[in-house]
């Protein structure tokens, strides 16, 4: 059975705004008529350009927003209107706010949670060994949150969104602002926890490695319209982005003239061809190496960044219309 449901939901708000002695209210859908379902243990990247619909999204899975339209089902149950009885099922991290308590050392902190929550002792101290381990917080317990830097605070949130083993977890910008080092840490930490208690993970995020290492799922928004729903190599193939041929020649040339082919850019000997993803690169380079001073040659495929560019400048172009 699906975790999540999401049928036809929407969700406007009313935004007044003044123009001279004037004032005018409008109507934003921030979501509009998104389906789609979840099913237990699936990583899912959530996508989509600023003001999409991502956080508006989120809000209204955890209960914090009601929809304006359609039905939403978590764990089994109306969000909004089961917030209290969803927070025991559910663990929240907002990248850019803390959860805990930012005068407290990390250790009490979590030891509030555990109270909240009502998470049996042996359970919370078995959580707390498990997390401590394999997040690197052992000196970091008896540390004020308000002392920590921003990855080690992270790291203590997503302990704490944790402890009550929650089966689903949102993330929202979870690697925001971190350095390479413990962005890693912190996806391979995400891919251990899915991976041994198959929680279901919703991740929010405008770092598309971190959707490259966690997610088997990706779905893309554009005001608020779902846009995209599939894997990452389907997402690859569906926007046909062109490949490129970077040549290296003996000397400057003038652009190479291989049809299938655009030049796209010289830098002294060195040109960049472009050519579609379905035709074969091995014909063109024959052709370059017959007809031109070849010194050296490699292929570039898109990267998953030009990919979503294009999908959000042609989801963009369909949604102006
Ligand atoms: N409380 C609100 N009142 C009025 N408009 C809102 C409110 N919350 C969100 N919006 C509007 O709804 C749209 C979607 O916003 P949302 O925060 O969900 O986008 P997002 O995809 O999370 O963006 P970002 O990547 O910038 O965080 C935006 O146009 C935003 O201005």
């Amino acid at each position: 059975m699906s975790v999540i449901e999401l049928s036809n939901v929407s969700r406007a708000f009313t935004v007044s705004s003044r123009a001279g002695l004037r004032r005018t209210r409008r109507e934003v859908r921030a979501v509009d008529d998104l389906t789609f379902t979840v099913e237990p243990g699936e990583v899912m990247g959530y996508i989509g350009p600023n003001g999409a619909g991502k956080s508006t999204t989120i809000k209204m899975l955890t209960g914090i927003l009601v929809p304006t339209g359609g039905s939403i089902r978590v764990a089994g149950v109306d969000p909004s209107r089961n917030r209290l009885r969803l927070a025991r099922r559910i663990g929240v991290v907002f990248g850019q706010r803390t959860t805990l308590w930012w005068d407290l050392p990390l250790k009490d902190s979590f030891a509030v949670l555990q109270k909240m929550y009502g998470v049996p002792r042996a359970r919370h101290r078995e959580n707390l060994a498990t997390f401590v381990d394999l997040l690197d917080l052992g000196d970091l317990l008896d540390v004020p949150v308000r002392q920590l830097s921003l990855g080690q605070r992270m790291r203590g949130d997503i302990a704490a969104a944790l402890l009550h083993d929650p089966e689903i977890v949102y993330l929202d910008e979870p690697t925001i602002g971190l350095d390479i080092i413990s962005k890693s840490r912190l996806r391979e930490f995400l891919a251990q926890i899915n991976k041994d208690r198959g929680t279901t993970i919703i991740l929010t995020t405008h770092d598309l490695d971190d959707i490259e290492a966690l997610c088997s799922r990706v779905m893309v928004i554009d005001h608020g319209h779902q846009v995209f729903d599939g894997t990452l190599d389907r997402l690859r193939s569906s926007q046909s982005a062109p490949r490129t041929l970077i040549v290296d020649l003996a000397t400057p040339h003038p652009p190479i003239s291989i049809p299938g082919t655009t030049v796209t850019r010289t830098e002294g000997p060195r040109q960049h061809l472009t050519f579609p993803p379905t035709t074969s690169a091995a014909p063109l380079v024959a052709q370059i190496a017959a007809s031109y001073p070849l010194v050296d040659l490699s292929i570039s495929d898109p990267t998953i960044e030009s990919i979503i560019a294009r999908l959000y400048a042609t989801s963009g172009k369909i949604s102006n219309v």
